[in-house]
């Protein structure tokens, strides 16, 4: 599990709520512009012009409802770029009141970049361009007609702010990116132990219950093991607080070597470490601590001196529930308690 997955979660859901404040705002904004124009429109017999306001009000205010009740905020995003240039190529196809219709093309083109991203605004955007530039120039269905110099500085201005906005989009969208980048390494950094390279304390205290809140079915039940090196103190005594650094930086390859890729090791303190081990019962976690107890016994850690064997002493709990975090911790750390009471380079569960 990576560490910075909180992280990502956020900025994900913050990326979601920018294009959900624009999908509800064209949904109701627009509606509401749309619906007083009908309105006003009513009694004017263009009935065109009423369907393509009602309609696409009706159309807008429906994909709200559906985004509502779904919560499918990809679909509706797209539903309601394809409403917003169905509804501009009506309304140039129309004309609009004393044909007007060209000046409500403008604010158009960011929303679409807004709803759809880089890439699918840009298509979408360019679609419309195309289908504008056929309507205004291609032969005379009916549509509206406009001067020959107001449309082609309609299409350039509209091909000027499409692509201002492209660049716009992809800055933004690689600032995003870099700035989500740097928010992870930053959280990596912080949640990460600097001698061990494993997951620490912070982490434990911090994205561990929220894991365990937002996603315990990929968790629970969980083992915990709680692993204390015996008489670390006497090592750093012997031969020095480097070579005991050493001895910890090594333990903490053999952990990781020892458990599965869903497994998390935390140095928990000093010389104490947790591992967590995801989906686990507790006659399973037992006889994981017991392979590493062995593989840690038979290790000779500093080459120098190979008279030097290293133990642990192993507490194993299992937590079931995801508010019993602490409770599991502590009998964990009774049972690690237990074996260096019993003699040490032992697993107590
Ligand atoms: N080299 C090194 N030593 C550390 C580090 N963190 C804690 N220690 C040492 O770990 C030792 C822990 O000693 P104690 O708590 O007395 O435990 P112990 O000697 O392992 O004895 P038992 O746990 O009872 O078997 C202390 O000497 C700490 O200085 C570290 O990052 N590097």
């Amino acid at each position: 599990m990576p560490i910075s997955r909180a992280s990502l979660a956020e900025a994900l859901s913050v990326e979601q709520n920018r294009r959900r404040y624009i999908l509800l705002f064209v949904s109701y904004i627009t509606s509401a512009i749309m619906l007083v124009l009908g309105l006003r429109h009513l009694l004017s017999e263009d009935y065109l012009l009423q369907f393509i306001l009602f309609g696409c009000a009706f159309s807008f205010l429906l994909n709200a409802a559906w985004f509502h009740a779904s919560q499918q905020l990809e679909t509706a995003c797209l539903v309601e770029g394809v409403l917003v240039a169905a509804f501009v190529t009506g309304l140039v196809v129309h004309g609009g009141f004393e044909s007007t219709a060209l000046y409500w093309v403008f604010p158009f083109p960011p929303i679409l970049y807004g709803l759809l991203g880089r890439k699918r605004g840009t298509w979408l955007n360019l679609a419309l361009l195309l289908t504008l530039a056929v309507v205004l120039y291609g032969p005379d269905l009916g549509q509206a007609q406009y001067r020959a110099a107001e449309s082609s500085r309609f299409l350039a201005s509209l091909l000027t702010l499409i692509l201002a906005c492209g660049i716009n989009e992809h800055f933004r969208e690689r600032s995003h990116h870099s700035m989500d980048l740097l928010q992870r390494s930053k959280d990596n950094q912080a949640n990460t132990d600097a001698l061990t390279g494993l997951a620490n304390r912070r982490f434990l205290d911090q994205s561990m219950p929220h894991y365990l809140q937002q996603q315990p079915e990929l968790l629970l039940p969980m083992a915990l093991i709680l692993v204390d090196l015996d008489h670390f103190k006497h090592i750093n005594d012997s031969f020095g607080h480097a070579e005991g650094d050493k001895v910890l930086q090594q333990i903490a390859r053999l952990f990781r070597s020892k458990l599965r890729q869903p497994d998390i090791a935390c140095r928990y303190g000093g010389e104490e470490f947790l591992l967590l081990l995801p989906h686990t019962q507790l006659s399973d976690a037992t006889r994981v601590a017991e392979k590493i107890r062995q593989s840690v016994a038979q290790q000779r850690f500093l080459p120098q001196h190979p008279e030097l064997v290293i133990t642990c002493s192993f507490g194993v709990a299992v937590l079931s529930g995801s508010d019993d975090f602490d409770e599991a911790l502590r009998q964990a750390d009774q049972l690690m308690y237990q074996a260096k009471a019993d003699g040490r380079n032992l697993v107590r569960s």
